[in-house]
């Protein structure tokens, strides 16, 4: 063996989501925000998220972060976030796999019951409560930047579809939201791979027909996601639904999608549909849950935003060293068309 880099990843998932953390090998990267740093590491080191991503180390399901330094004073620790196609400005199930993590090997020092932390991601600072027991963090709960929704019951013409109404807003991610019911869907696991061919279909068709730009940081990407909307109901005193977000280049998000939640929260508030302060469970495509809340309200640039909070809990399930031997073919692994719908 003669590995040229060595990376420690410790690998967790948050309610079936895989997001593998960086905890060794990427010392720092250059940049005064964690923002700075993400634009840093898809400028000039890009090949680092197809390494880890990318087969034949990562799969299509796979997401990453890398835990970097901070310079904010009010943070504890930075991580910029690696998904397939994309860098968000951030993720839930990713936060909630790095709080897990930096408490379970000890980088941070947790403290039970509850250790508060604040970490820095690309969006800004994100306020984490863990609950912890024994060594085990058993909740994750965080405090997102503010979501916000563009647009609201707009149409749009979806090839195959016809017209389609949609809500856009933003969570951390921008996402298209549609009516599940409405296109005959039930959000069945049988149903997963129909959802992905059509989800990709309906972000092309949003993203070029909707005008989506980010009042406070252009470089924020526009609609890259596609969430499935499920009925709500009313179970023991709180609102429910189930959902499934279509992530780029064409899969569903195993857990309950926490940016995906709370751009849905926005589009709920806007429409009437709940009150801050009421709970929300969402459930994903595997019956997993994220509980969230909206727990205040604000504005970004022109649009009514709300403050919401989301928890749920992450595992890890192994803790690997990935390298790169200067023989391998792969430096940046490969992708196929056959389980990634597109090859990128
Ligand atoms: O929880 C979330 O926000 C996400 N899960 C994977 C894709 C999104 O980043």
């Amino acid at each position: 063996m003669r590995w040229s880099q060595t990376f420690t990843v410790v690998d967790c998932h948050a309610e079936g989501e895989i997001g593998k953390v960086v905890t060794g090998g990427v010392f720092d990267v250059p940049g005064r925000t964690m923002f700075d740093k993400m634009r840093h590491l898809a400028e000039h080191r890009d090949g680092l998220r197809k390494f880890v991503l990318f087969e034949p180390r990562g799969t299509v399901n796979h997401n990453a972060n890398i835990i970097l330094p901070t310079n904010n004073p009010e943070a504890a620790m930075g991580f910029v976030i690696l998904e397939s196609t994309e860098y968000p400005a951030m993720s839930g199930s990713n936060t909630i796999c790095v709080a897990t993590a930096l408490l379970e090997t000890g980088i941070l020092p947790m403290k039970e019951p509850v250790t508060e932390l604040v970490l820095e991601a690309p969006g800004g600072l994100i306020k984490v409560t863990c609950d912890c027991k024994d060594g085990k963090v058993r909740q994750v709960k965080f405090t997102n930047q503010p979501a916000f929704a563009y647009h609201l019951d707009k149409v749009v013409e979806v090839e195959g579809l016809g017209s389609l109404k949609v809500d856009v807003a933003y969570g951390g991610m921008t996402y298209v939201h549609v009516d599940a019911t409405a296109l005959g869907l039930g959000l069945t696991r049988d149903e997963a791979r129909d959802l992905c061919g059509l989800g990709q279909r309906i972000k092309t068709a949003a993203a070029a027909q909707l005008e989506v730009s980010h009042p406070e940081n252009p470089l924020i990407p526009g609609i890259t996601q596609t969430q499935f909307m499920g009925p709500f109901r009313r179970e023991g005193g709180r609102l429910t639904a189930k959902n499934t977000v279509i992530v780029s280049p064409g899969r569903n998000d195993r857990s309950p999608c926490g940016t995906g939640t709370c751009a849905r929260l926005a589009v709920m508030h806007a429409k009437g549909q709940i009150k801050p302060g009421e709970v929300f469970d969402h459930e994903s495509l595997i019956g997993t849950h994220f509980i969230s809340e909206i727990v205040g309200t604000t504005k970004v640039g022109r649009y009514p935003a709300v403050i919401p909070t989301v928890a749920g809990q992450a595992w890890i399930t192994a803790i690997s060293q990935f390298g790169y031997d200067p023989t391998d073919p792969f430096p940046e692994g490969f992708t196929l068309s056959d389980v990634w719908l597109k090859a990128l």
